[in-house]
């Protein structure tokens, strides 16, 4: 119904700004595009579902996300791949994980900061019923 797409317009317009910001900071580039599977040819041996932040954008502008929860789960589906496909002790590896654990903060951060949990309430009940 009418209301609802009004709700679900609104909450596009606040994650396509809270994707941005994470996008726009430096520390998170290695998670803005696809991993090159030419550069790191086993990476997809290893990693079952990529996602990356340009990825999480577009599935914004398909209307794939009907609560911020939904759009959390991608990002800790980013973050999951990165802690699996670098696991080791060496300084690369830990540098990434690092990143990894700031940008799933980040996210949540900016999520509770800015969204009103009655609004996120409203969103789970129109998934719900769909
Ligand atoms: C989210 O990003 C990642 O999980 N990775 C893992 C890959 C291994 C290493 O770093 C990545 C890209 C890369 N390209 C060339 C050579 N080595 C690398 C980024």
């Amino acid at each position: 119904i009418c209301q609802e797409e009004n709700t679900l317009r609104e909450l596009r317009i606040f994650l396509r700004d809270i994707c941005a910001k994470l996008a726009r900071n430096k520390q998170f580039f290695m998670f803005t595009k696809p991993v090159d599977v030419e550069e790191v040819p086993d990476y997809l041996d290893i990693i079952k579902e990529p996602m990356d932040l340009e990825t999480l954008m577009s599935k914004i502008d398909k209307h794939s996300y009907i609560c911020a929860r939904d759009f959390l789960d991608d990002i800790d589906l980013i973050v999951r791949n990165a802690l699996e496909y670098n696991p080791d002790k060496s300084a690369e590896d830990k540098h990434i994980r690092h990143r990894a654990c700031s940008l799933r903060d980040k996210a949540y951060a900016f999520i509770k900061a800015e969204m009103d949990s009655d609004f996120e309430d409203t969103c789970r009940d129109i998934r719900d019923k769909r």
